[in-house]
């Protein structure tokens, strides 16, 4: 057995839940990310004094293992219940929607989770892996500017599925895998106002034709900032539909279609931002759990290997650690 570390691309939820496990199980780990922080799709965006969640809104926890850790981070301090006043929204129709589900989310932010995970562990930013090979005992990373990095006594791979099939090339059935994978899109439009809306509405299921989701982000616990800031969610259909389209056009529909949606009057935002996810979520769930090539030392994990969930990322990068475990 090599001392060499074990690669660990992407600090999203799943390679971070994998990244612990073994941490802590005493292997060591070296994490890369193309962004300049972790988070991935938990990721939270700064804006001014505040803080807001264009990704992942709130996640649900239904799997005893992934309800046990929730409970832990919410020990830590690093997430918290968040009781929204919902809504639906239906041929245009908004009306109260309520429910008895838990909802859950990271606070002050929803990157505190991904950062608490994170902790020291040594982690390169910025880099964007670009090739995997195997030379005859070690693993060497390639980036986006041609530098190497390893040796590495084995590679996990946790990004999204249509970026996962491009480095799992080593291992072509696992590469095909990932490559059938279909993702959608979601444009997600922040709007900021510096007088409160006159609004009970808190979170609003959507079925109409642009919006899916619209969130008051201010109303989560822990968030500060002067302005009441809330997001909104394209449908997938709606945002690849408008893929190329450009931030500013994407706001003005969007904003457009909320003050529609919405039962009070909707003033000029003092703060407005888009951001176009690619990626957001497979098309359906699957059943893999995670993909592994023990032979070769190659491995995969992340949302697209369950339920394309907070809950299904996390429950994926455990069972990349427990599959690369017990076959060391
Ligand atoms: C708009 C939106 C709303 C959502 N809402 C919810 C919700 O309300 N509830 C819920 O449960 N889930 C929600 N989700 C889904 C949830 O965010 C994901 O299921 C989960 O965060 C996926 O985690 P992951 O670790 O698998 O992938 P990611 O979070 O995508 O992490 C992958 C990481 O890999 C990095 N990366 C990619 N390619 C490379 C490369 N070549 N080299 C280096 N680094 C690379 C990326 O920068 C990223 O940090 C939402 C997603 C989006 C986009
Ligand atoms: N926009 C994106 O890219 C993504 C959005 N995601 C959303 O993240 C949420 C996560 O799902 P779960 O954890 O199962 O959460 P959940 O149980 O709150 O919601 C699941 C789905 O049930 C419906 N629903 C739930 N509660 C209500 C209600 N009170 N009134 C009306 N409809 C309701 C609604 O359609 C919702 O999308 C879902 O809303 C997904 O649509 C998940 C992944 C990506």
């Amino acid at each position: 057995m090599s001392n060499a570390p074990i690669a660990i691309i992407g600090t999203g939820i799943a390679g971070l839940s994998a990244a612990r496990t073994l941490h802590d199980a005493g292997q060591a780990v070296q994490l890369f990310d193309k962004s300049r922080r972790s988070g991935g799709r938990m990721a939270s965006k700064t804006i001014g004094s505040g803080t807001l969640d264009l990704g992942t809104q709130y996640f649900t926890a239904r799997d005893r293992r992934f309800t046990e850790i929730v409970h832990q981070w919410q020990a830590d301090g690093w997430a918290d219940q968040w009781s929204p006043s919902l809504f639906q929204s239906r041929d245009g129709q908004l009306s109260p929607s309520t429910d008895e589900q838990l909802r859950w989310v990271g606070t002050p932010t929803m990157s505190a989770i991904t950062q608490g995970l994170l902790d020291d562990l040594p982690v390169t930013f910025s880099c964007r892996i670009t090739d995997v090979f195997r030379g005859e005992e070690f693993w060497t990373l390639v980036d986006a500017t041609g530098a190497s990095h390893g040796p590495f006594s084995q590679v996990i791979i946790a990004v999204p599925a249509p970026q996962a099939a491009a480095l799992l090339a080593a291992a072509p059935k696992l590469a095909a895998v990932a490559a059938s994978v279909a993702m959608e899109p979601t444009w997600a439009v922040a709007l900021g106002f510096a007088t409160p809306l006159e609004t009970s509405v808190e979170g609003c299921f959507v079925r109409d034709d642009a919006l899916d989701w619209i969130a008051r982000d201010h109303s989560k616990p822990g968030r500060d900032g002067s302005l009441d800031t809330w997001v909104l969610h394209a449908s997938s259909q709606w945002s690849r539909q408008h893929i190329d389209l450009s931030r500013e056009a994407v706001i003005e529909l969007l904003h457009g279609a909320f003050a529609e949606l919405i039962d009070c009057v909707v003033p000029a935002p003092a703060f407005t931002l888009a951001h176009r996810w690619l990626y957001a979520r497979p098309t359906q769930p699957h059943e893999w759990s995670a993909l592994a090539d023990p032979g070769l030392g190659l491995y995969a994990c992340g949302d697209w290997c369950l339920s394309g969930r907070v809950e299904g990322a996390w429950l994926s990068g455990q069972e990349v650690a427990r599959k690369l475990l017990e076959n060391l």
